[in-house]
């Protein structure tokens, strides 16, 4: 392996070509080198990102073999495919979150990509900014007490709604796949601790049948209690807030800081009146890029498991399931 992990692009996706593509050519330890695409836009990408290969359909840039790693950021109901196809041809994945459509799917792939011996993580890029290390350290040195609850919102007014793959559910869309994973995400991470009860609610859109805005409350298995919700039909927010017995955590820029400020922001209120902000600064989508890019190097498993992808990918079928039918679900831990 080179000291720098070739890396192989799926698609001239937004996200691609306008945060992800960027953050790997800041990587350290990673380049670009192919991007695969069947839109004409593609070379003009390539040029743009001085990518040396282009290739027209996905399956030429997977047997391309000095390709070591591909970025999967394709609609959410094509990761199981592409992320199967990737590992059979020996790259390690970095593919977009949800990493699947639902926990048997995510299982799947975790079997193929362990029979490959190829790393894959589902790329929740928010994890790597170095706040929320802050916040677990707050909260462990008991400055707010004893933490009793947390709340998890991400939503924003979704202008372009035709061709709009949120908008597709044949493709996987809605607030909840798209956004709402975020909360469940940093909940269960942040509270170390899963959801046991469960109860959901959705509400769709008429012609479409996606989730616009979905909002839940969780019991989790240390017992703190977890709220969240997640639209595309509100003012944008991104933000979390963890309350214990004597002061409360808010990090108001928790998932996407860079179309922000660009800066983290753990603020910390507690009852002896006191109030600080703490700016942090941290470029998320290039630290999860070297950080998955070392893994590769050393050749060492992420410590974003397995267990905890398929666990997410459990929590947010119970979610579908509360929203559907209207019941509060259990869980098994
Ligand atoms: N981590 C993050 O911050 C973000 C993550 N995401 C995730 O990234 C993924 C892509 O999102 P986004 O960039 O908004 O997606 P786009 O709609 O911009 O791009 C999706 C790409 O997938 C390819 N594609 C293949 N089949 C289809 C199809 N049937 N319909 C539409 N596109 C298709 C196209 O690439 P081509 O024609 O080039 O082959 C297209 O450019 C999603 O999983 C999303 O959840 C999205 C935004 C932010
Ligand atoms: O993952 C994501 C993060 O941010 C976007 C909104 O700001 C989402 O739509 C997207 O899919």
């Amino acid at each position: 392996m080179s000291k720098k992990v070739r890396w192989g692009i799926l698609s001239t996706a937004h996200i691609s070509r306008e945060t992800m593509i960027p953050a790997i050519q800041r990587a350290e330890n990673a380049e670009v080198v192919a991007i695969a695409s069947g839109n004409d836009r593609v070379h003009e990408i390539a040029e743009r990102f001085h990518i040396p290969k282009v290739y027209s359909t996905y399956e030429q840039l997977l047997n391309d073999p000095e390709i070591d790693a591909v970025y999967i950021p394709l609609p959410n109901h094509m990761h199981m495919k592409w992320t199967i196809k990737a590992a059979e041809h020996k790259k390690h994945i970095l593919c977009e979150k949800p990493a699947a459509l639902c926990e048997d799917d995510v299982r799947r792939m975790v079997e193929v990509c362990r029979e490959n011996s190829v790393i894959w993580m589902e790329a929740f890029m928010y994890q790597f900014h170095p706040q929320h290390k802050r916040v677990k350290e707050i909260m462990s040195s008991g400055e707010i007490g004893i933490v009793k609850s947390m709340r998890a919102s991400f939503s924003f007014y979704l202008v372009e709604r035709e061709n709009n793959i949120r908008m597709e559910k044949s493709l996987g869309g809605g607030s909840l796949l798209d956004i709402g994973c975020y909360c469940i995400h940093s909940i269960r991470s942040l509270l170390h601790a899963e959801p046991v009860i469960l109860s959901v609610h959705s509400t769709f859109d008429h012609m479409k049948g996606v989730d616009i805005v979905t909002s839940g409350w969780l019991q989790m298995s240390n017992g703190v209690h977890a709220l969240f919700d997640c639209s595309f039909d509100m003012f944008g927010r991104n933000e979390y807030e963890i309350i214990g017995t004597k002061g409360k955590i808010v990090v108001s820029r928790a998932y996407r800081p860079d179309i922000q400020q660009g800066n983290g922001s753990v603020i910390v209120q507690t009852t002896e009146g006191k109030t600080r902000e703490e700016i942090i600064k941290g470029d998320q989508y290039c630290l999860q890029v070297e950080y998955f890019s070392q893994c590769i190097i050393d050749g060492v498993a992420p410590s974003y498991s397995n267990e905890a992808m398929i666990q997410q990918a459990k929590v947010l079928d119970a979610c579908r399931i509360s929203a559907k039918t209207g019941k509060v679900i259990e869980l098994t831990v």
